[in-house]
């Protein structure tokens, strides 16, 4: 049944239908007639390419079944910018423009397209002259679209699914019916959300499932096709999908299943999940990278049988609505996070990816494991108070601060356990000294990726990851991660900032009671505090590092973004871990507050309850 390179395809009685739905709802049946006897229907499998950037043009184009990507040429490589979905005209620009194809157009599933070249245009046209509003409406609405968006349009959602057993693991229907009831719960009722068997489909030709896809696919919902049975109905499936959902049993072999090989052939690893489900929610998670290894999912989710929240949660991802907490750095402020996790969760607000810099990545990590928010406070004073990790100064030729005890204590407390392995998706970001770019940790172990996002440049050493790079604070290129963040998932974003409501930094001291060597010296030996509140190095360090990031998030927020800025204590600094308790007591107040006040805080709850 698979398709091979492009080819005739014979028309199907669904055709007509199908125009009359949408573009060419205003026009005549015979117009329609003519169109479609005079175009000639060209298969474009998935992979393959219809148009070509900069070639001359002489066919206009409407997609039948399928989708396409469009694609922009330039020296650096292609860039996807739009996909066109089926009932769309394409390759108008060029064919009404004269000139050449301004990108190139490849099929992302397998594809059929009517073709009209320009004699049987001219005819049909001069016979039926209302084809042409019809055509220019939507050549018009495209110019319009593409004028609104600024930046390169986001990917669509993929709406057709199929969903293959990963590995050893084996099809489990009430799992699929228990996902597909949480996508239903959802989005709005009236799309559909269809679980679809190979004996739900009408036997034939590819063509025949592509006009029942076709068929369902109009209803704008989501089908989820069990692409499990004969290899040639699997492959079928694949080849017709807009994404790849992997459902593996996590004790099962993660040995790349033969049907797995297939739909990673024909869909890309943007639009690939893997679902790694175990019993239950308290049996620890390990292995994960095991599972990654060719699969290269965009995300992954791991699901415990017990847990309602999670089919919740891959329901939200899968249909566009994951709600993302981007935490930004600020030291002893982050105890702010906690707060506001607490009273996010006191609301029934969820939490369905964590993403921090600095002290967001410290506290986001741990919740991301799973640790209660009271817990984490524990470990953070056990850390900064009583096992002082950031008051061990030492010679300073790589830093100020001896890294040792911190060291030992994040490993101890975050451990080896790759981020992979988190229950709750996380990534935190450093900055990369080596390629002078931004570092997404989305794999390894947490300590690493806790310990390099808070390597504050020259109080601690950077840290130096296996492949040589040299890590330093995500705060100095992007310490409100939530670029990274909307790359990672559809959704809204709530976005915690510290300190940044106008609160400026001025202190009491005058210049000249800055305290001299030899004071500094004698202040030193008696273990004597100054009482003057000139700043430290670590503060001033800390301040200077995201003062530039904190002029660019500001400008990076979008309108649907829901900014958290917690009031901070009063007088509070990045090192004053003793009153991170009472930051965080204020922070969880602060949400309470806001979900009152914030009407797009207060949509999130129900999706959490
Ligand atoms: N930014 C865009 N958004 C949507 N479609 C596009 C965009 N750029 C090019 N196209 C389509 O890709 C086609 C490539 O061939 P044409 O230039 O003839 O016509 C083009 C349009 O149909």
């Amino acid at each position: 049944m698979a398709m091979g390179q492009p080819g005739e395809h014979d028309a199907d009685g669904s055709l007509r239908d199908w125009m009359q739905s949408g573009l060419f709802a205003n026009v005549d049946q015979a117009a329609i007639d003519a169109l479609s006897q005079k175009a000639h229907r060209l298969e474009v499998p998935a992979g393959a390419t219809l148009v070509r950037q900069g070639d001359a043009a002489d066919t206009l184009y409407f997609l039948e079944t399928g989708r396409l990507r469009v694609l922009i040429e330039t020296p650096m490589g292609s860039k996807a910018v739009a996909q066109i979905e089926a009932g769309e005209p394409v390759g108008e620009l060029a064919f009404f423009g004269g000139g050449t194809r301004t990108a190139t157009l490849q099929a992302s599933r397998d594809s059929v397209v009517m073709a009209l070249d320009r004699e049987c245009y001219d005819m049909v046209v001069a016979a039926y002259p209302q084809l042409v509003p019809a055509i220019l409406t939507a050549v018009t609405q495209r110019l319009a679209a593409v004028t609104a968006k600024t930046p390169p349009m986001e990917a669509r959602l993929p709406r057709v699914i199929a969903v293959v057993p990963s590995g050893g693991s084996r099809t489990d229907p009430a799992l699929l019916r228990r996902l597909a009831d949480a996508i239903r719960r959802t989005i709005p009722d009236d799309r559909q959300v269809m679980l679809v068997r190979e004996s739900d489909v009408p036997p034939g030709p590819a063509s025949a499932y592509q006009a029942w896809l076709r068929e369902h696919e109009a209803r704008r919902g989501y089908l989820l096709i069990d692409a499990s049975g004969d290899a040639e109905w699997g492959a079928l499936v694949c080849r017709n999908a807009d994404g790849l959902l992997m459902v593996a049993d996590a004790g099962c072999s993660p040995a790349l299943a033969p049907l797995e090989m297939a739909g990673c052939a024909a869909i890309e690893p943007p639009n690939r999940t893997l679902l790694l489900v175990r019993e239950r929610a308290d049996q620890p998670v390990n292995g994960t990278a095991a599972w990654l290894a060719g699969r290269d999912p965009h995300l992954h989710h791991h699901v415990a049988r017990d847990s309602e929240a999670d089919f919740e949660r891959v329901a939200r991802f899968l249909t566009g609505r994951a709600v993302g907490l981007v935490l930004a750095g600020g030291g002893a402020l982050g105890c702010a996070h906690l707060g506001i996790v607490r009273g996010l969760q006191e609301a029934g607000v969820p939490i369905d990816l964590i993403g921090g810099t600095s002290a967001g990545a410290a506290m986001g990590a741990a919740i991301a494991q799973g640790l209660t928010v009271p817990r984490t406070l524990d470990q953070m004073e056990a850390m900064f108070i009583d096992a002082k990790a950031m008051r061990r100064f030492t010679v300073p030729i790589h830093s100020l601060l001896d890294p040792a005890v911190f060291d030992a204590e994040l490993e101890e407390r975050y451990g080896n356990a790759d981020i992979a392995d988190q229950p709750i998706n996380f990534f935190a970001i450093s900055t990369n000294l080596s390629t002078n770019d931004l570092h997404v940790h989305r794999r390894g172990p947490l300590w690493h990726a806790v310990r390099a996002s808070g390597s504050l440049p020259t109080i601690l050493p950077p840290f130096i990851d296996t492949d040589g790079n040299i890590l330093v604070d995500g705060g100095v290129l992007d310490n409100v991660p939530v670029v990274t963040m909307r790359a990672l998932k559809s959704g809204p974003n709530i976005v915690v900032t510290l300190g940044e409501a106008g609160q400026t930094w001025r202190i009491k001291a005058a210049y000249h009671s800055l305290r001299r060597r030899g004071q500094l010296i004698r202040d030193l030996l008696l273990r004597r505090k100054s009482d003057s509140d000139f700043p430290s190095i670590v503060e001033i360090m800390q301040r200077s590092m995201v003062v530039a990031s904190r002029i660019a998030s500001r400008s990076m927020l979008r309108e649907d973004d829901i900014l958290l800025s917690p009031p901070i204590v009063q007088g509070m600094q990045i090192l004053d871990w003793h009153l991170g308790r009472k930051q965080a007591e204020q922070a969880a107040r602060y949400v309470a507050e806001e979900v009152v006040a914030n009407p797009a805080l207060a949509a999130l709850q129900s999706s959490g309850r």
